[in-house]
């Protein structure tokens, strides 16, 4: 067994000093005035943007967003649309789930499986000064991304030259209603995707399913309202092409597959593999908490996705139970990219990002940044979460959990049900000293992920087949041993990036996540609600700043939100808050 197995927690040094400092950058004059408690979904997220870190204090990094409702002329010679979308070839969207052609520099890919030629997307209408990528029209790693994929289902047999121009927009919000953004159907002006049902609502926009009336295929469509002028409906956006920007270069059997974007007057609309078993969190909520096999089952899937993730130098920084999406075959997706973000080079991340009770010591404690091993933390919370139907630290209070995560040497509570090896291995993530906490691809190893079903290895086995098409012309995907098999999961042309040194691939803004749409009324709410906490409240701010009662936590006021947009963080407040 390898000996970090068996190592015990980092010799924590009293971080108090840290902590204290975080504390005394919050001012003193509070008043702040609890809210009754609020039913609203569990995801409760925290961001905070150090100055100079902040991307609303940098305007450069951040990414443009959509110009919403331009005159007609401004629209690269459009009669009346300014439409932003692209389309992946027919190739790529006839690939059965998992056959995925991720496109790192946004072109399409130029050749066929068979060696021809494919239609290559389409260049999107642009906008001048208006992208969904960045500011250039570059990634911002440079590489070129004219365009998205287009939102075609997968099987579908053509591919669009381009989008009409002066395509007519569907009104947003007519379930059924057609969107813009289809191959053939652009001559139309209408998409091959049809929204249908609402799913539910995250802090940034609503999901959709989406129906492909030719193929018969399902998606799910998340959808930010373009709004001019407004701060609320340009944090969405930020925030969704954030997301776009992280989905749009990842395809693996444990992540949500993006399929395509589209912009419009009206709507930001991201197109994504449809999920139909809802997330961990709700399954928790409905059936209680999970067996153990259940537990071993699904996190081997989380770390597989994981593993891939950080082999690409991403971080998600919000894993928890919302964000892990079930199939119903018991497949796991990651989902909600809208935290990820690139990890460059030496760099500290300062962004204080994350759902409080999920969140890593280091991100409490800002000490020096933090790096992929984040993930590894909120990991070990979601097993927590998975095991007690719900979130570690969930007897205290949203401050309090984060001054607990932040300066006690405490763990959560580990149910004393679950075998050594769970134990073990959840000790394990959540070694508050995350230069020692093991990476995903060495966590695969771990005895508690060792198969003992051979139908679970099956299952494992054609997951890991699924997603055979290569990334940038190499197989990122793991192609040989499992990584139950005991030995170490070989990950093709996936280097682990060591975390002190890894390499930068692009770095994207982070958008605040301090939005007040979280705590915007029903419209915004999920239509699943998170289990009540027990202890849950909400907060209100006055002034600038706002505390919890009897913590010594102050969060500032977040220069686009409303004051009387604030919540407490508790796992049912969806609030996310920046701290300064
Ligand atoms: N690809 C998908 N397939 C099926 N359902 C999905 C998919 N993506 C999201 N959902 C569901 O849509 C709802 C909203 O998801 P979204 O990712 O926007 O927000 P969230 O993760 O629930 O909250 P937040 O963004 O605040 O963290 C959730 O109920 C989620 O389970």
């Amino acid at each position: 067994m390898p000996t970090w197995w068996v190592r015990k927690s980092g010799k924590n040094k009293d971080d108090s000093h840290l902590l204290d400092k975080s504390i005394r950058r919050f001012s003193t004059d509070n008043k702040s005035i609890p809210d009754p408690p609020t039913p609203s979904r569990c995801t409760p997220r925290c961001n905070r943007e150090f100055a100079g870190a902040s991307c609303f204090s940098d305007e450069k990094k951040c990414h443009p967003l959509p110009l919403p409702s331009l005159p007609t002329d401004q629209v690269n010679g459009s009669a009346s649309v300014s439409s932003v979308s692209s389309s992946d070839s027919a190739e790529d969207q006839s690939q059965p789930r998992g056959h995925c052609d991720v496109k790192s520099n946004g072109a399409a890919a130029s050749s066929k499986a068979g060696g021809g030629t494919r239609p290559t997307s389409p260049l999107h209408n642009r906008v001048p000064g208006m992208s969904l990528e960045s500011s250039t029209g570059r990634n911002d790693d440079g590489r070129s991304s004219e365009y998205h994929p287009l939102p075609l289902p997968p099987a579908s047999p053509t591919s669009p030259s381009g989008l009409p121009l002066g395509s007519p927009t569907s009104p947003s919000g007519v379930q059924g209603s057609w969107i813009v953004g289809g191959s053939e159907a652009s001559s139309l002006g209408l998409s091959k995707w049809k929204k249908g049902k609402f799913i539910g609502s995250g802090t940034f926009g609503k999901v959709y399913q989406g129906f492909n009336s030719e193929k018969g295929k399902i998606c799910a469509i998340k959808e930010v309202k373009v709004i001019s002028d407004d701060k609320n409906s340009k944090e969405s956006l930020k925030q969704l092409n954030q997301e776009i920007n992280v989905l749009r270069q990842l395809c693996h059997p444990n992540i949500v597959q993006y399929y395509g974007s589209e912009l419009s007057e009206e709507t930001l609309s991201v197109y994504l593999e449809y999920v139909s078993g809802g997330s961990i969190h709700k399954l928790l909520a409905e059936y209680g908490a999970f067996t153990e096999p259940v537990i071993q089952n699904y996190t081997r899937q989380i770390l597989a996705g994981l593993a891939y993730l950080h082999g690409r130098n991403t971080v998600h920084r919000d894993i928890k139970g919302a964000n892990i999406l079930v199939d119903p075959n018991g497949e796991i997706k990651l989902a909600d990219f809208g935290m990820a973000k690139h990890v460059k080079a030496y760099s500290t991340m300062l962004t204080f990002t994350g759902s409080p009770y999920w969140m890593a010591p280091e991100v409490v404690m800002h000490k020096n940044g933090y790096t992929l091993a984040v993930d590894v933390w909120s990991l070990g919370c979601t097993i927590l979460e998975m095991a007690t139907a719900k979130p570690p630290w969930s007897q205290f209070e949203g401050v309090a959990a984060i001054f607990k995560i932040g300066n006690s040497k405490d763990l959560p509570e580990i149910p004393d049900h679950l075998s050594n090896d769970a134990k073990n291995f959840i000790r394990l993530c959540l070694q508050r000293n995350p230069t020692v906490r093991p990476t995903a691809s060495q966590l695969l190893e771990h005895p508690f992920l060792r198969v003992h079903s051979p139908r679970v290895a099956a299952t494992t086995s054609i997951q890991k087949d699924a997603c055979s098409r290569p990334y940038d012309g190499i197989c990122a995907l793991p192609t040989r041993e499992p990584p139950y098999s005991g030995r170490h999961p070989v990950f093709h042309a996936i280097k682990s990036p060591s975390r002190e040194n890894v390499r930068a691939i692009t770095s994207l803004p982070v958008s605040p996540c301090s939005s007040p749409l979280r705590q915007l009324g029903p419209a915004y709410k999920s239509s699943f609600p998170s289990p009540q906490h027990p202890s849950s409240y909400a907060f209100r701010v006055q002034d600038n700043l706002a505390e919890f009662p009897g913590s010594p936590f102050r969060f500032k006021k977040d220069a686009l939100i409303e004051p009387s947009s604030y919540k407490a963080q508790t796992p049912n407040s969806p609030f996310r808050s920046r701290l300064v």
